[in-house]
């Protein structure tokens, strides 16, 4: 195509191009119905056709692409968001999902929602972590989305405690950078005397409420949603620490934009569901253990195969068993690899062989966007 010279010359060109697109994503979009036709043939479907590894395999070719000579002047983020709501939609014509997360509306949970499965699903928000892993446990959800570690905040204790003992599998895990705001309906910083947030959000604009608003009252309610909802609800003196999502659903002012003490604040979310996720080429897998009481190197022994396997060791967290006087700790460990992988296998029996209690908690995709 030549460059247009003219403003009638290049929307031509666009009208030209989009009649193009149009005609390939329709053409897609049948091609995926057809998809689901050979799974149910197949008996592969039992009517959930979501493969997290096969998107995470076709948005890494998109960004790979964007680096290629056919690659464009949009950013990697930018071109993936665009497959992303081409697949969500592909995937709705499949089987609709139904993704329960921990709301209300407006969360940063459901910015992971829509980050990690686009727009075409329908998203329930949950009142509390449990109830999200009750719902996909009784099939009310097809997955659920939960916070799981934020990198200024720390590890959300409900998200370890059930993974523990729930029969789900963690399917995928998205991650998200937060931005936090001071919204209010009316007035200015200064006449702000109470505050609603979530406690980790709190933790994380810890300097600049000390800074700016010493003296207004802090009070932790259950979720960044609900303390947009109260600020809109309550009206003036009141102020929530908020997505802008939340700030546009409950029509609330932005104060003061990006407020968190550090700049690179990302959580990490995980989604959970009853499907094990295949190979994708670049995956994870998360582990939790328990060591044997009372054995000096106890949790070396649990690491060294892993080390001497040469896996990557992503993450570990350690939380203190409830209910048990002694210091017991589960070790939650993610490392690269998968389970089916043999070589990953040998390491996980060697490692379940010495830990007092063992469980795998899921091998997925690592995040691509
Ligand atoms: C089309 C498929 O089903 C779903 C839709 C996909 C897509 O639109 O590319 C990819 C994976 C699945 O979640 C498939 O499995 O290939």
């Amino acid at each position: 195509m030549k460059v247009p010279q003219t403003l009638p010359e290049a929307r031509q060109q666009i009208d030209a191009l989009d009649e193009q697109i149009q005609t390939l994503i329709s053409q897609r979009a049948r091609i995926a119905q057809q998809v689901a036709r050979i799974k149910e043939r197949s008996g592969a479907g039992d009517g959930n056709h979501y493969r997290p590894s096969r998107e995470a395999e076709v948005l890494r070719r998109v960004i790979e692409r964007n680096h290629g000579p056919n690659g464009g002047p949009l950013s990697d983020e930018s071109i993936a968001r665009l497959m992303r709501e081409i697949m969500s939609v592909c995937l709705s014509l499949e089987s609709p999902l139904t993704i329960a997360y921990l709301g209300p509306e407006g969360t940063y949970t459901q910015a992971a929602v829509q980050k990690h499965f686009g727009d075409s699903v329908t998203a329930k928000p949950m009142r509390a972590i449990d109830e999200i892993f009750r719902d996909v446990e009784t099939g009310a959800a097809d997955y659920g989305v939960v916070p799981v570690a934020n990198s200024i905040g720390g590890v959300v204790n409900n998200t370890l405690d059930e993974l523990v003992h729930t029969q789900l599998r963690i399917c995928g895990e998205v991650t998200l950078a937060v931005h936090h705001h001071l919204l209010s309906l009316t007035g200015d910083t200064e006449t702000i005397t109470k505050v609603y947030s979530h406690a980790q959000s709190f933790a994380q604009c810890r300097k600049w409420l000390d800074a700016r608003l010493p003296r207004a009252e802090r009070e932790v309610v259950s979720s960044n949603g609900e303390a947009a909802r109260r600020a809109a609800e309550e009206g003036g003196g009141t102020a929530a620490i908020a997505s802008l999502q939340a700030g546009r659903i409950n029509k609330l002012n932005v104060l003061a934009a990006n407020i968190e003490d550090e700049l690179s604040n990302e959580t990490r979310f995980l989604i959970v569901g009853k499907h094990d996720p295949e190979l994708s080429g670049d995956d994870l897998t998360s582990i939790v253990m328990t060591a044997h009481r009372n054995q000096p190197g106890a949790l070396f022994k649990l690491l060294q195969p892993l080390a001497e396997a040469g896996l990557d060791m992503t993450r570990l967290e350690s939380r203190q068993v409830r209910g048990s006087v002694l210091p017991d700790f589960y070790f939650f460990i993610d490392f690269a690899g998968h389970a089916t992988d043999p070589k990953v296998r040998e390491v996980l029996d060697t490692v379940r062989g010495e830990a007092a209690f063992f469980k795998i908690l899921g091998s997925y995709p690592r995040a691509v966007m």
